[in-house]
């Protein structure tokens, strides 16, 4: 039940001006070339930005205007939310500021009173705040939704999602719409049973929870082959022994966490969103079956929270290969060359799934982004190697759709691993890996930008970096595609090409995806550089924003 009190009180002093986002607003939001008013730009998640203001025949002058650091050094993934000139950003431990998206000036500070038992396990990461009306929403590493006054950073309530105990923690932004608060949970890799719920905004009251493990008919059909049609050396005998021996009350265990934002499709009232890594990780002896709804694409009623469809890319993981990158809502050509209505996905497989959106049928998977091997070898106690390793292919990071030239854009890691299983009995909200992933350290580790055609499913370009790509990626109307690196380089690409037309050094790894907006007339480029605590690229506390001299 939701409490009005909780947070500390913030310092500084209210916004000049009120903060006014109502749902009209956030459902035109892709079209807005002024404001960031999702994490991801839009209910569709595009991360197409309308703006040409800045493109590729002057973003060769891209300079900072400012930067803004928060008091936190510690990863930053957070996604800029921009409304009227106002900037919300949030850190690690969960801090919020509001701040003038022109000048860096800081109104006011918001710092949550973490509760005592916090279980996030990669990170003490925040990935941004969404807005209505005047209020902002944001999860925390405890476990609780709260919500701010806009305007003065003040709480007006706040409310437990989960127990934080049971290893159940937010790093994920929310998602507003029609009055809900949408929000998942991390917890993969604590036995949690992961959901989506939706929260009311006024008041914080639970209206639906739609559980991503379902109590009866999580073993499946018992699938041989992954989504692309490779066999995962399941033993299925041995399993279903299993199954009937122990019975399937594990449900409360299995994991299945929903840690990025879903998209929202508001003419057929549907909420999208993948789920992923069954628990313990690697150890599936604990749990028989397919382990149903987790490494899948799952839609769901809006009002409701009643199941529509699910497709799972792989059933029974024993990889950690959680399917996570949030889903974008566009279009995409069928077999037949048909314009479909889609659902798409990047997976830590480093495959792109492309979906019909109202059945959930897969239309078709891209080529793989990244060097694949040995799939799908199983974990052994000494080790077994396998590309992509536990981080992707494509991890959080959100991709960007150019619908115009057809891409997709997704941020990939190169990073072989060995995959190690031991014999591993729940241990009651505690860290449950069932063994461990662990790097090569005499292989080279490096990063892929692919573009995608979404319609044929081939990689048109890549860049590739040094470093394994994890952060996101911003399109823009003005052909272009931002994109950050944990060395500190923050560049722009040509849409269409892929070369490399801009680049700033961050002095901290930027892990984080970018935003646009314009005040005054004026485009701007804004990118958290905090670097990342997964895979230990140099932290930093700065928002960095650019724009034409
Ligand atoms: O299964 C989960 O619940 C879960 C949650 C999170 C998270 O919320 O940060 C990550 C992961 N898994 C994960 O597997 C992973 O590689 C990862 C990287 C990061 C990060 O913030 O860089 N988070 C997470
Ligand atoms: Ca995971």
């Amino acid at each position: 039940q939701a409490e009005v009190q909780g947070g500390a009180a913030p310092t500084g002093q209210p916004l000049p001006k009120d903060i006014a986002v109502p749902q009209s607003r956030l459902d035109a939001a892709g079209g807005d070339a002024v404001n960031f008013l999702h994490s991801n730009g839009s209910y569709a998640q595009t991360r197409y930005y309308p703006a040409s203001q800045i493109n590729t025949g002057n973003v060769a002058k891209l300079r900072p205007v400012f930067s803004f650091q928060t008091a936190v050094l510690e990863s930053m993934e957070t996604a800029p939310i921009v409304v009227d000139g106002i900037m919300f950003i949030t850190t690690s431990y969960n801090h919020v500021y509001a701040l003038d998206a022109a000048t860096g000036k800081e109104f006011w500070h918001f710092k949550h009173k973490m509760g005592p038992v916090t279980t996030y396990c990669c990170g003490p990461n925040n990935r941004g705040v969404a807005v209505l009306d005047g209020k902002l929403f944001m999860g925390t590493l405890d476990a609780k939704l709260i919500a701010l006054e806009a305007k003065t950073g003040k709480q007006l309530w706040e409310t437990q999602i989960a127990d934080p105990e049971l290893g159940y923690s937010e790093t994920m932004a929310p998602v507003v719409v029609n009055g809900k608060v949408l929000i998942g949970t991390n917890g993969g890799e604590y036995g949690v049973r992961g959901f989506v719920k939706a929260f009311d905004a006024n008041d914080g009251k639970l209206l639906w929870t739609f559980y991503t493990i379902p109590e009866k008919g999580h073993e499946g059909v018992w699938a041989v082959n992954d989504a692309t049609g490779r066999n995962m050396l399941r033993d299925i005998a041995a399993e279903k022994a299993q199954l009937e021996q122990k019975g399937g009350d594990f449900y409360k265990t299995l994991g299945g966490g929903v840690w990025m934002a879903p998209a929202v499709d508001k003419e057929s009232n549907t909420v999208f969103f993948v789920v992923g890594n069954p628990s313990p990780d690697l150890y599936g002896r604990e749990r028989p079956g397919d382990n149903l709804y987790t490494n899948s694409m799952v839609a769901i009623d809006l009002n409701t929270g009643a199941y529509k469809w699910h497709y799972q890319y792989i059933a029974h993981d024993v990889w950690d290969l959680d399917a996570v990158s949030p889903v974008i809502l566009t279009e995409a050509k069928d077999k037949a060359g048909k314009m479909r209505k889609v659902a798409i996905h990047g997976g830590k497989t480093g495959h792109i799934y492309v979906h019909d959106r109202a059945t959930g049928e897969l239309l078709r998977f891209s080529e793989a982004m990244v060097p694949q091997e040995n799939m799908w070898v199983l974990p052994t106690s000494s080790g077994a190697r396998m590309l992509p390793g536990a981080n992707g292919g494509v991890e959080w990071s959100p991709m960007a759709v150019n619908a115009k030239l057809r891409l997709a854009y997704a941020a990939n890691l190169h990073q072989p691993m060995t995959y190690h299983v031991e014999e591993s009995r729940y241990p009651g909200g505690k860290l449950w890996l069932g063994g461990a992933f662990k790097t090569i350290p005499s292989e080279k580790q490096w990063g892929r930008l692919a573009a995608v055609d979404i319609d044929t499913g081939k990689m048109v370009w890549k860049f590739d970096t040094e470093q394994p790509l994890i952060g996101g990626v911003l399109a823009t109307a003005g052909d272009l595609v931002f994109n950050g690196e944990g060395n500190g380089f923050f560049r722009a690409f040509d849409a269409k090409t892929g070369k490399k037309l801009w680049e700033y050094q961050a002095g901290a790894g930027v892990n984080a995806p970018a935003v646009s907006y314009q005040v005054g007339g004026k485009q701007y480029i804004a990118v958290a550089a905090g670097g990342n605590t997964q895979l230990d690229f140099k932290r930093g506390n700065t928002v960095l924003v650019f724009a034409l001299p």
